[in-house]
């Protein structure tokens, strides 16, 4: 029987996955075999779910309505991820009919201050990790419900979590820092940073195809769903856009990033709006959705760009407030040395990544127009003053090496 491990990957619009054989002995270290992965996609929007095997060969290639928002135009992270969750363990579990499943890896969005590395999990670990929920109530449900129900059908088998969280522990104090009374950082008010399974990732990756960048100074951009730009220097994050919570940095999909804290206020006392319907517009209705009044995928944007100029609003702030973000993290930086696109938005979108480096031509960014519409890996110019690649993610692959060094 083969040994595997499952990683499990839980984002706001898609819940990914990957079965990885595991020889015995094998180390976090070693280089990964995988048996099956795929996804659901589009959750929310129009949900697709595909997998393949080891070769490539498709499993399974599905898709389903999209699922109905509620009446404020809400759908909640419960919702959108039950049905596709459900569809998916069962699938999954249809495959492991000759595998033998040492244990499952989870993205857990929030670590709070207490967790940094990965950590095996028990029901204590669990109610810790259900107290989070505030500090990330978007996805901190959609990350606990598999833990919580595989724990309760098999209880011996060992289950991991892994922080996006964990890869930021290395920002400076003042990254770390809000300006806000003292006590509130005693209290675990202070800026996080999300997206490190795939950062780590892109670092280790770029260890290995681009090490000036690795040593040097380079801004990955994690831009799906939900996005964030991660400044690394010498592989180690020193900065990052999202802080205290996944609303903040960057325009994402139906996120609002960036915003004047003075505008919650206004909606608070002059609107009369409470903290559930606020916490709705920010995190549901506001971003790409909110701007162009009509979806959150750049994919419907690209379509409707041309006929509605809400849709060019949208686009002209996402990559405007980018290339902003992108020169905060040059700042910390000092200067820069390379640029990684990444995640569902950073590695398809070969007009957006273009309409971000045309902004970013006074930091010295040249990409060569072929080689970033046919998505190659490096798609700068030789004479750029920053080489530009886009790398995939693979948040599972960093999932299978915390598993092994939490077993081991
Ligand atoms: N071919 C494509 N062209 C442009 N954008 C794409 C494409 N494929 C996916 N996307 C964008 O990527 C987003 C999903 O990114 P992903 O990283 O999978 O999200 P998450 O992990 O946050 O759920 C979609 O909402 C869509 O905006
Ligand atoms: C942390 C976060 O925003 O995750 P996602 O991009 O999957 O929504
Ligand atoms: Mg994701």
């Amino acid at each position: 029987m083969t040994r595997a491990v499952l990683a499990l990957n839980a984002g706001s619009s898609s819940l990914k996955f990957a079965l990885f054989s595991i020889e015995k002995g094998e180390t976090a270290t070693a280089p990964s075999h995988r048996i099956a992965s795929g996804e659901l996609e589009g959750i929310g929007t129009h949900p697709h779910f595909i997998a393949h095997d080891a070769s490539g060969h498709v499993l399974v290639d599905e898709r389903w309505d999209p699922a109905v928002p509620d009446a404020t135009g809400k759908v909640s992270a419960d919702t959108a991820h039950h049905g596709p969750m459900a569809t998916l363990m069962e699938w999954v579990g249809k495959q492991l009919g000759d595998v033998d499943l040492m244990a499952v890896g989870h993205r857990v969005v929030h670590g709070g201050p207490e967790f940094i590395a990965p950590v095996r999990i028990t029901p204590d670990i669990l109610a810790r990790l259900t107290a989070l929920t505030p500090f990330a109530p978007l996805h901190q449900p959609g990350s606990l419900a598999p833990i919580r129900a595989l724990l309760a059908q098999y209880p011996d088998l060992p289950q991991v979590a892994c922080f996006d969280t964990g890869f930021h522990h290395t920002l400076p104090p003042v990254a770390q820092a809000q300006a806000l009374p003292r006590d509130y950082a005693a209290r675990g008010v202070r800026r996080y940073g999300f997206h490190g399974l795939s950062y780590e990732y892109i670092a280790s990756a770029l260890r290995s195809c681009a090490p000036r960048l690795a040593e040097g100074r380079t801004i990955v951009a994690h831009i799906g769903s939900g996005g964030s730009l991660c400044a690394l220097r010498g592989g180690r994050s020193i900065d990052t856009t999202m802080g205290f919570s996944v609303l903040d940095g960057l325009v994402m999909g139906t996120r609002c990033g960036h915003l004047d804290p003075g505008v919650i206020l206004y909606m608070l006392k002059e609107e009369g709006l409470g903290a559930a319907e606020i916490e709705n517009i920010l995190y549901h209705r506001s971003g790409l959705l909110g701007v162009s009044g009509m979806s959150a995928d750049m994919r419907d944007l690209h379509a409707k760009a041309a006929t509605s100029p809400e849709v060019t609003q949208a686009l002209d702030l996402f990559v405007y407030r980018f290339t902003q973000q992108a020169g905060a993290m040059m700042a910390a930086l000092e200067g820069l040395d390379g640029l990684v696109f990444t995640a569902g938005i950073g590695e398809n979108d070969a007009i957006i990544r273009a309409a971000i480096c045309a902004r970013l031509a006074w930091a010295g960014v040249r990409i060569d127009a072929q080689a970033n519409a046919t998505h190659q890996g490096v798609i700068s110019t030789p004479d750029s003053a920053v080489e530009v690649r886009v790398i995939p993610t693979d948040e599972e692959t960093t999932i299978r090496r915390h598993v092994l060094m939490c077993l081991a």
